[in-house]
């Protein structure tokens, strides 16, 4: 399905992304024998909309993140985002499709240090080999409230803009799936808002956008949140208050009850 962009902030096509049996295992750096950082994991993601992943520190939602956007492949399982399985490309087209459809905003802001603003923002066209519109770069640069700084090298300016030049760079190519990685963990209230509308707005208007959060209040805004625990999926639901979603989180340390309600015990 294809959607005609009437806005600067928009999408060229609707890609739902379905995961399946998605197993990752790292080897520690004391070469110890490998420990499973994901395991098993299905999902499916509608193709336009806003998922949060939410889960204690060390459940896997990173390692999940880039396994989903085609940064880490798994050991083994799938991903289909639009009806491609990404990992069955080579790398090369593999970073095509990445290149095409996906925008990241991530903490580390990924920026390079010496360009200006404006460059960092239309570095991946450069990288797809195509044209910048001026008329959209402008107009996000002033949405992020950057337009000044368009010409500052990125060097010079705060976390809260940095975050935001990245925010401009992962809009300009009107991405179809946005992935983002803790996307307000270091900044203030009024950057923290911004980017979170920002990316509302994204889903509102056809993106399929995945985030990574601890703050509850974020998850608060998707559309279904994904609880993940140990590397597994615990549940997914819907719209959630962050009342609900700090229960949810705390009902992922319960032990399973039984069919009768008890409590079932481990071990
Ligand atoms: N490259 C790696 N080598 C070894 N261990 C790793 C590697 N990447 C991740 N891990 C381990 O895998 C587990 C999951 O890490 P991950 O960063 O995905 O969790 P997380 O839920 O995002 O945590 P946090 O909320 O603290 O960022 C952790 O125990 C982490 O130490």
């Amino acid at each position: 399905m294809k959607k005609q962009p009437n806005d600067f902030i928009g999408v060229n096509t609707y890609l739902s992304i379905q995961a399946r049996g998605l197993v990752k295992r790292v080897v520690s750096a004391d070469g110890s024998s490998p420990s499973v950082i994901l395991n098993d994991v299905s999902l499916d993601i509608p193709g336009a909309g806003l998922t949060a992943i939410v889960g204690p520190s060390g459940a896997g939602k990173t390692s999940l993140l880039y396994v989903l956007s085609g940064l880490d492949s798994p050991d083994s399982g799938r991903v289909v985002i639009g009806g491609t399985d990404i990992y069955a490309l080579d790398e090369e087209r593999r970073s095509r499709f990445i290149r095409g459809h996906i925008g990241f905003v991530f903490q580390q802001y990924n920026l390079v240090p010496y360009l200006t603003v404006e460059e960092n923002v239309m570095l991946p066209l450069s990288l797809a080999h195509r044209k910048a519109d001026y008329v959209h770069v402008t107009q996000l640069l002033s949405r992020f409230g950057l337009r000044q700084r368009a010409r500052t090298v990125v060097s010079a300016l705060s976390g809260g803009e940095q975050q935001r030049v990245a925010l401009c760079r992962a809009l300009l190519l009107r991405p179809s799936v946005v992935f983002a990685d803790e996307p307000t963990g270091a900044l203030d209230t009024a950057n923290s808002e911004l980017v979170l509308q920002v990316l509302r707005e994204l889903a509102d208007s056809g993106s399929s956008v995945v985030m990574v959060t601890h703050d509850t209040d974020a998850a608060a805004l998707a559309d279904r949140v994904v609880f993940l625990r140990d590397g597994g999926i615990t549940h997914v639901a819907g719209r959630l208050t962050a009342g609900q979603i700090v229960e949810g989180m705390r009902r992922t340390f319960e032990p399973p009850m039984s069919q009768h309600g008890q409590e079932v015990r481990r071990g």
